[in-house]
């Protein structure tokens, strides 16, 4: 099972090594206000399914958040431990 640090170092590492078909690489290339969009779209999705939806599907766009919530992260040189200080 895939943890959020361990989701990080992946898309961080995508970032530089930028492998052929990376949907990572293209949404950084795509940048922050793309990304940003994104995110607001998976947010949505998040309360729309916790409202009407199961729990494994509301899990499932959680889970697409943070994939979204860490590319940001990656193409604004954020790293988790600027984020844990906040908690
Ligand atoms: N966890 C994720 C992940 N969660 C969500 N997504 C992306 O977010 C999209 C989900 O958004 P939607 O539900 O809106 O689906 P969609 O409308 O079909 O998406 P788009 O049309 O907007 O692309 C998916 O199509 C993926 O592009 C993710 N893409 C990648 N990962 C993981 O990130 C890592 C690197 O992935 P690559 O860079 O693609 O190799 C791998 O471990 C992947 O499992």
């Amino acid at each position: 099972m895939k943890t959020f640090d361990a989701l990080f170092g992946e898309l961080s590492e995508k970032a530089v090594s930028r492998p052929a078909g990376s949907g990572t690489v293209a949404e950084l290339d795509a940048g922050v206000h793309a990304i940003g969009k994104k995110i607001v779209e998976e947010a949505a999705e998040v309360w729309m399914a916790a409202e009407y939806q199961s729990d494994d599907e509301t899990a499932e766009e959680i889970s697409q958040l943070i994939y979204h919530l860490q590319v940001l992260m990656v193409a604004k040189g954020l790293t988790p431990a600027d984020v844990y200080r906040h908690l």
